[in-house]
């Protein structure tokens, strides 16, 4: 399918892409500033009136249920070659699936994602909706000012709780879904469901899906360490026999959170598996760090964000970042013209995707740092142009730091984008940064400046 320009009212950016039933577009919301995504039914579908139905019904489901861990649908419509689309919140951050595959989660991360994904089935059933299609690529992530949130996804085959205890089709992917799920005609509960959740917790705690059922070799042995109740939890819920899973996702979920709050939790991850970058750039990294005589600290507490601090000691600066962007990291990055033509050495990028960070159309979520000799204006070491429109300019006086910062809250529908230039009294020396980021927030650029050290 071609890019369309616009659904209605919602120009589109680019495609992010597709499944085995409907397309789905990343688009602006121009009245709101604000992105969303578009799903479409593709065209061969669209005049199947039960696929239009089962389409539709999942839009009614996602805006009835409303819930923080779920997709929310703000609207639907049909285009005029008839097929009908459904506009949601945009999850920036991709899915589970995504996640899973850059490398080994922390305990705590794998069990906070696991509740929130708990909760968000919980609110389905209480609503009297079986998902029945539970798997790390139809969990996806979106920034949040805490750092990232869960959003359950794709309930293109979910059911109403009372059909599904009658005649069901079999529905579902081998791997995560329950036995009874491949009997055409099963009658389905909510304990389909919980064997899912199981599925995903062992895929989230060993970074591979459970083999096919009847599970029998337990997480701990792949990966040594884990609490015995947890091992217990995960393979209660992949039971062939259902009545000997967790009755519903709610008890699921509530064990899940009374283990990673039990006090013998092992929590001391090292530094190199929280940051789970690809292992391509991880290479990348300790090569850098060695060369360079970089060093990653651990993070620090701030209000609403887990700050990290990167160094770089070639030129003698460092920088604190969110930790959840902390995922790429490219330590000899060219600054944009304006900033290499004043004089600026390449410099260092932490970001969600470095591939795209000078591609302001895509969106990549970090911080770019380099250093310019002396103090010159500073207007001429900012680039003006990295975004469409002209940027609010704001004067900045943090700590020790003075200088100006350019703001464009909605750089090319991918978020915000600031420029800033800084000073501070005694250094012959000028920062660069750039910090990119889903939303607008002034402060946690204040954040990111006063965390600068020269050292
Ligand atoms: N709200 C969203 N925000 C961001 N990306 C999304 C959103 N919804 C879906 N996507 C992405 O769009 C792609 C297509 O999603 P879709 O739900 O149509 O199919 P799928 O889950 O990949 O496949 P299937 O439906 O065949 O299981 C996926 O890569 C998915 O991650």
């Amino acid at each position: 399918m071609s890019q369309p320009e616009a659904f209605g009212r919602y120009r589109v950016i680019r495609r992010l892409g597709s499944g085995s039933f409907a397309t789905v577009w990343l688009a602006q919301d121009d009245l709101l500033n604000y992105p969303v995504a578009i799903k479409v039914l593709a065209e061969n579908w669209a005049h199947q009136m039960d696929i239009q139905h089962r389409f539709l019904e999942e839009a009614r489901i996602l805006r009835q249920t409303d819930s923080t861990w779920l997709v929310a649908v703000h609207d639907v419509d049909v285009l005029p070659d008839g097929r009908p689309y459904m506009v949601m919140t945009y999850a920036d951050q991709g899915s589970v699936s995504d996640l899973v595959n850059r490398g080994q989660l922390p305990l705590d991360e794998a069990l906070r994602l696991l509740t929130e994904i708990g909760q968000g089935i919980t609110v389905l059933h209480n609503h009297g909706t079986i998902h029945r299609d539970i798997k790390p690529s139809n969990v996806l992530l979106q920034s949040s000012p805490v750092g990232q949130r869960v959003l359950v996804a794709d309930l293109g085959f979910a059911k109403s709780i009372d059909e599904a205890s009658g005649f069901t089709a079999a529905a579902g992917t081998p791997g995560y879904m329950s036995p009874e799920q491949s009997i055409p005609g099963g009658d389905l509960d909510v304990r389909s469901d919980v064997y899912s959740l199981g599925a995903v917790a062992y895929e989230l705690i060993t970074g591979r899906p459970p083999s096919r059922p009847p599970v029998r070799i337990a997480p701990g042995r792949i990966r040594p360490g884990l609490p015995p109740a947890l091992d217990d939890l995960i393979l209660s819920a992949l039971s062939v026999d259902r009545e000997s899973r967790p009755a519903d996702a709610k008890t699921f979920t509530d064990r899940v959170r009374a283990i990673r709050m039990a006090p013998d939790l092992p929590r001391a991850d090292p530094w190199w598996q929280r940051y789970r970058m690809p292992w391509r750039r991880a290479g990348v990294l300790a090569s850098a760090l060695i060369v360079l005589g970089g060093v990653l600290t651990a993070s620090v507490g701030t209000p609403g964000q887990s700050l990290t601090t990167v160094r770089l000691a070639s030129q003698g600066v460092s920088v604190t970042v969110p930790l959840v962007w902390a995922k790429d990291f490219h330590p000899t990055m060219a600054a944009r013209p304006a900033a290499t033509s004043a004089g600026a050495a390449t410099g260092m990028l932490v970001a969600t995707d470095a591939d795209h960070w000078d591609d302001t159309e895509v969106p990549s979520y970090g911080v770019y740092t380099t250093v310019l000799p002396g103090t010159r204006p500073l207007d001429g070491v900012a680039d003006t142009d990295p975004c469409e429109g002209t940027p609010q300019e704001r004067g900045i006086a943090l700590n020790d730091w003075e200088g100006s910062a350019w703001d464009w809250p909605d750089c090319n529908g991918s978020g915000a984008f600031t420029s800033v230039a800084v000073h501070t009294e005694g250094e012959p020396t000028t920062v660069y940064m750039e910090v990119r980021q889903p939303h607008h927030r002034p402060d946690l650029v204040d954040e990111i400046v006063k965390g600068l050290r020269f050292s």
